[in-house]
């Protein structure tokens, strides 16, 4: 029987075991640091809007993971920067008491927003599995998880990287269902993690605070220049239209622990983690450079969260005023040449 390997203790990862153990399927969470410790130790308090549960998970710190077996599934749930690191950690790993058997021949399912991630995990893992996933999901708070998805979990779409769909897929897909996420597979899943990221590019507005005519104009912005530059890359982006199931009675249940404004970009920064906004706004601003297409908007955010993580503590929301500033600045942001000149 599957058992899902879960990486990653966090508003993805700690929701993913907290619906697994709801629903009878094997799991084991592993996680780091305070969080997983108190799981551990405490079990995880659990916000859905339904009611808040103490539930007690299948839990292990990373300094003890469990030992793998050749059913095994990974899910990886960190953010995309501390993908790398926690891919190296797995992929040698033993499976089972066969010599060669390592966790690089075992499916990965990645979950992180942006692109770069499934491109990481193929370097060293043999199956990889993208999966877009939409969840109002947050981890503020040491040993608690608020999610608003109503009243399924969220919305997973998932796909083997680069392309196409599988048996192991189907059947990841029929667990997650089971577990209460709407869930489907895509044979081209790069499509829904290109169309996912102009959402995600305005995760980093949440850190700003203005008026609502500049966020609105500057958020067009950023998803204007993520789509030309998605464009030049090849990239057909997905549309709502082509899902072979229906959303229309899935939403974000109001008063349920999640104000708007609160995406996981926010998260990360309350938390004084560390930012995934290089992978987001930082993808755009790297394929313009590549295709030798200005992406100011992107940069100039990316610019300002970068800074924001080098002080200590993330006490007031930031102004807009810094964002127009660095746009404006032709000293930080010079258009690039295009590529092969
Ligand atoms: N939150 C949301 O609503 C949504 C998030 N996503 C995406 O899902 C991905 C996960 O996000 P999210 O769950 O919010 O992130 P979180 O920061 O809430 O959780 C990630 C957790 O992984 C831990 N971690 C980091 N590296 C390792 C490692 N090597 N081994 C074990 N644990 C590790 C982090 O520890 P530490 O606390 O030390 O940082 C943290 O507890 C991101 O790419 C995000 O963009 C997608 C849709 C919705
Ligand atoms: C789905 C969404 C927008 C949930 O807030 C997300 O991807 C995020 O928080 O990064």
């Amino acid at each position: 029987m599957t058992r899902y390997i879960v990486i990653g203790a966090g508003a993805v990862g700690a929701t993913l075991a907290a619906q697994f153990e709801s629903a009878g399927i094997g799991y084991a969470l592993v996680g780091r640091g305070a969080q997983i410790r108190h799981i551990v130790e405490h079990g995880l308090t659990y916000q859905r809007p339904s009611g808040t549960r103490q539930i007690r998970l299948n839990a292990f710190d990373t300094a003890a993971p469990p030992a793998l077996a050749a059913d095994d599934v990974l899910l990886l749930t960190v953010k995309a920067q501390d993908a790398a690191e926690a891919l190296a950690f797995w992929a040698w790993r033993p499976v089972g008491d066969a010599p060669a058997l390592t966790a690089s021949r075992l499916p990965l399912v990645t979950f992180q927003n942006g692109l770069a991630t499934e491109t990481i995990a193929l370097r060293t893992f043999a199956h990889v599995y993208g999966a877009s996933l939409l969840t109002p999901a947050r981890f503020t708070e040491t040993g608690r998880i608020a999610v608003a998805g109503d009243p399924q979990v969220g919305v997973v779409t998932l796909g083997r990287f680069p392309r196409g769909t599988d048996e192991t897929a189907e059947r990841i897909v029929g667990d997650l269902a089971r577990a209460d996420y709407i869930a489907e597979t895509s044979a081209d899943v790069r499509r829904w993690k290109a169309a996912k990221l102009l959402h995600n590019v305005r995760n980093v507005l949440d850190l700003f605070d203005g008026p609502e005519a500049e966020r609105t104009a500057f958020g067009a912005a950023l998803v204007e220049e993520a789509k030309t530059v998605l464009e030049a890359a090849g990239y057909s982006l997905a549309s709502p239209s082509e899902r072979k199931i229906s959303l229309a009675n899935w939403r974000k249940a109001e008063n349920s622990g999640i104000e708007g404004g609160q995406q996981s970009t926010w998260q990360s920064f309350v938390r004084g983690a560390s930012s995934e906004v290089d992978y987001l706004n930082g993808e755009i601003v790297l394929l313009g450079r590549l295709h030798g297409i200005p992406t100011p908007h992107n940069e100039a955010a990316q610019i300002a969260a970068g800074l924001a993580t080098r002080k200590a503590g993330f006490p007031a929301l930031l102004s807009f005023d810094t964002l127009r500033s660095l746009v404006d600045d032709p000293a930080t942001l010079r258009p690039h040449p295009p590529a092969g000149d």
